[in-house]
């Protein structure tokens, strides 16, 4: 019955963090790793079971699955609503929790079960209760602040709509591996894809989906967005310092925190706004000398410190993301966390005349500390197909 692949970039956030989740504006933009789901549709089995829906998440070792009389019991059929994406009630993550205490989790992995949900939600939504088989895998690190989560829904909705016939990717030639969707194709996977986010995270803005699933620099504020045209380079390292959280908690710890102080919290969100518009229009300027150039990197470096300190109010910071600060700034080096914090990664500018030098010094210095530093291409494409 053919293969339905499809893989959505991760993302890293320049400006807006959890201030984005409150109304604020936020920046972000695609990055050259991926999460790649692959699907095969299966014929329906004779047996009693009707076959199976099975997922195999490469990135865990970890292989799941669940006879369709099984699905069908917990989740019934609601095929007829692949066109309007709806969210998922708490009967439904009532019974999705329940078949998942069956499954004997690794107490190490546990983090899986928000994933996993996200994935029987979307596939028995989209697919209803028919048998087939995914594969996951990831370039990202999970948990860590580039968009695993948003990655993960975005490829498995893609992958599940061009399945049910919902989508159909173009291909610009005959020798393209990797085609494209069209405006509305991709909105109805966002859409899709926001309803698994809010599985995982709880609370979502819908930031890591629309640009996981539409690509490029966007600007994000209430659900709408528009694109950044990046009119120089963005160069940035990425350090992560595999320190584990979890963003449904990190995002509930922020509302809670603006609950206990609501005019603080008004002041510290609006503040994050500014700095978002402001570094929108900054990346927008097309300069071309070095002077200004170097004026220009100054002034993102700058917007960046400043949103860091304010991250650092809403209390997401941690002791690893400072240590890479104050590492980075011995070599006059600006770096922010990025995506939920409290762990996970952290960006650092790269100066376009920086010398080669100081960066190795930089990155050698970050890794002996145990931290996995990177660099990655920013403001690539969002979510594409492959013909299996
Ligand atoms: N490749 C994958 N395989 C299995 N589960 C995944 C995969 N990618 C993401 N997940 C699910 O997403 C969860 C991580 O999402 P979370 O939102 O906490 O982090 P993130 O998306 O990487 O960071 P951020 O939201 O800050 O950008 C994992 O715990 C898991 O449930
Ligand atoms: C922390 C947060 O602002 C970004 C996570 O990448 C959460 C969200 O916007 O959904
Ligand atoms: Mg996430």
């Amino acid at each position: 019955m053919g293969e339905f692949r499809a893989r959505a970039p991760g993302k890293i956030i320049l400006a807006g963090e959890h201030a984005v989740v409150h109304g604020s504006a936020a920046i972000a933009a695609a990055i050259d790793l991926y999460t790649q789901s692959s699907l095969h549709l299966l014929p329906p089995s004779e047996e009693e079971d009707a076959g199976k829906v099975e997922v195999d998440l490469r990135d865990t070792g970890l292989v799941f699955s669940w006879p369709c009389s099984q699905l069908w019991e917990a989740l019934g059929d609601k095929l007829a609503g692949v066109n309007s994406p709806r969210p998922c009630s708490s009967d439904e993550l009532a019974a999705m929790a329940k078949l998942l205490e069956q499954e004997e989790i690794p107490e190490d992995k546990i983090w899986i079960a928000a994933g996993l949900s996200a994935f029987l939600y979307l596939y028995t939504s989209i697919l209803g209760c028919r048998p087939g088989k995914a594969v996951v895998k990831s370039d990202l690190p999970l948990g860590a602040g580039l968009g695993s989560s948003a990655a993960f829904c975005v490829s498995i909705s893609g992958a599940l709509l061009a399945a049910a016939g919902a989508v159909c990717a173009q291909f610009g030639n005959a020798r393209t591996e990797w085609g494209s969707f069209g405006k509305d194709d991709l909105e109805l996977v966002n859409q899709w894809a926001f309803q698994g986010e809010k599985i995982i995270h709880g609370k979502p803005s819908g930031i890591d989906n629309a640009v996981s699933t539409f690509g490029s620099m966007i600007k994000f504020k209430n659900g709408e967005f528009t694109n950044l045209i990046s009119r120089n380079p963005v160069k940035m390292l990425i350090t992560d310092t595999r320190v584990g959280r979890n963003t449904k908690a990190l995002v509930a710890g922020v509302s809670e925190r603006v609950s206990r102080h609501p005019d603080a919290l008004a002041s510290v969100i609006s503040a994050v706004n500014s700095i978002s518009e402001e570094l929108s229009s900054i990346v927008e300027l097309a300069v071309e000398d070095e002077i200004a150039i170097t004026a220009k990197e100054e002034k993102l470096a700058e917007l960046m410190e400043m949103n860091q300190g304010l991250l650092q109010c809403m209390g997401v910071s941690h002791s690893s993301l400072e240590t890479v600060l104050r590492t980075t700034l011995k070599y006059n080096l600006v770096s922010k966390l990025t995506g939920a914090g409290g762990g996970g990664c952290v960006l650092t500018l790269i100066p376009s005349l920086l010398s080669k030098s100081v960066l190795e010094k930089t990155t050698d210095e970050l890794e002996s500390h145990g931290f996995r530093c990177f660099q990655v291409e920013v403001g690539g494409r969002g979510l594409q197909f492959c013909r299996g």
